[in-house]
């Protein structure tokens, strides 16, 4: 037997959805659209890095093959050198959503089948019922925010007010989240989360995916930064996924980043949370290298949507792919002769699209490790992607998604 190591890299899709009109976002194309703009010159920032989008070691593991088998054009720069080493297609999503949680579960098997809650876009955001619930609950004196926002934007425009009146910003999305922001030593970290779970159960009735608790430091002169302590407050998949399979079976799992969030802590097994893509993948390696036969290492990698996709950073986004190609090699090395690593996203977050949110797109399928041939793998669905882990650890499943 052997293991897995499963890495969704958060955000990287590669190229709208057969139903992306639906969303608004057609033609949105996350990777395509970064390596286009680093072509053209538009990827370059001083100090960061410049040029062409280079990600020698994901082309040769199948990523430019799958955008273009996703999309119909080759992103830039990513047709492979050589002959492809591993596995590689392209996955469509059949929940309804272009989230995190819903791509997650879905990925582990448990499509969403009903419509997760949304706040609209007006002011307040919120049913006046859920906030007076929230102030009488919670003893506030009010709450700020009541919009939709971008997380970075709000607390440079609130923050000082927040500080001043102790009341905390809660804002949303198109996704479906209720967030709330509160600097960490002014209003203090553990009634926010003590706050976040008090909005965790009055949200339930409105089937919101997410609370987010979003603390910061800092203060007016300086500006204001959050800090590494967000916590999400999910609701349980709506059934069993492949870590609870995992569980049943008795095999030892590894949930590196935010895996243990979304699927509410939930057969996650031993969690880690180290913060950034690197300590993270550094994290799944360490994981990897003490993992018995028949487990899995589940990692998330969330920089690329939370740091540069709702940031609409090209040059970030593209320099923190460069950052995950060049330790491909590290990734293959750590391989053992029967582990499959799986790389894939969970939705898209396109950095050249209007507005500031995730993006419906297609998702990179590869899967490579020492015995795994070159295949075209075609179009997937997400749930294949668990089907292949599943396979691979001779946990009994049924369905698509044959490496060979
Ligand atoms: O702008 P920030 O606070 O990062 O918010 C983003 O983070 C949320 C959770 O992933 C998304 O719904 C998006 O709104
Ligand atoms: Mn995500
Ligand atoms: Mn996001």
């Amino acid at each position: 037997m052997s293991r897995v190591l499963l890495i969704v890299l958060d955000s990287v899709g590669i190229g709208a959805a057969p139903d992306a009109a639906d969303f608004g976002d057609a033609g949105a194309d996350t990777l395509g659209h970064i390596a286009e703009a680093c072509a053209r010159g538009d990827g370059d920032r001083a100090g960061l890095r410049a040029g062409a989008l280079r990600l020698p070691h994901l082309a040769g593991l199948g990523l430019g093959l799958a955008a273009e088998a996703a999309t119909g054009r080759m992103p830039p720069g990513l047709a492979p050198s050589g002959p492809v080493e591993g596995a590689w297609g392209h996955a469509v999503e059949s929940a309804r959503g272009k989230d995190t949680v819903s791509g997650h579960w879905e990925i582990a098997g448990v499509p969403v089948d009903f419509s997760w809650g949304n706040f609209p876009a007006t002011r307040p955001a919120f049913p006046p019922a859920l906030t007076r619930a929230l102030i009488a609950e919670a003893g506030l004196p009010g709450i700020l925010g009541d919009c939709h926002a971008s997380g970075t934007a709000i607390i440079e425009e609130l923050g000082a007010e927040h500080v001043r009146t102790g009341r905390p910003i809660c804002y949303t999305s198109v996704d479906s989240v209720f967030q709330i922001a509160a600097h960490e030593e002014a209003f203090g970290l553990e009634r926010l989360y003590a706050l976040c779970a008090v909005a965790r159960r009055l949200c339930d009735p409105y089937r919101i995916g997410r609370v987010i608790a979003r603390p910061f430091t800092g203060d007016e002169a300086s500006g204001f930064t959050r800090t590494a302590n967000r916590r999400d407050y999910a609701v349980p998949p709506a059934g069993d996924t492949l870590l609870d399979r995992l569980a049943a079976a008795g095999r030892p799992v590894v949930s590196v980043g935010k895996i243990g969030d979304i699927f509410a802590h939930r057969a996650t097994g031993r969690e880690v949370k180290p913060g950034g893509n690197d300590a993270c993948l550094t994290a799944a390696l360490a994981a990897l290298a003490g993992m018995a036969e028949g487990g899995l290492v589940f990692a998330n990698l969330v920089e690329f949507d939370t740091e540069y996709g709702h940031r609409r950073d090209v040059p970030g986004y593209a320099a923190a792919l460069e950052r995950f190609d060049a330790r491909v090699p590290e990734i293959r090395a750590a391989l053992a002769p029967d582990d499959l690593c799986l790389v894939t996203a969970d939705h898209g977050n396109d950095p050249t699209a209007p507005g500031t949110d995730h993006t419906r797109e297609q998702v990179p399928v590869l899967a490579f490790g020492p015995g795994v041939p070159p295949t075209a793998l075609g179009r997937l669905a997400f749930a294949d992607i668990g089907r292949m882990a599943e396979r691979h650890l001779s946990l009994a499943v049924a369905g698509g998604g044959r490496l060979a």
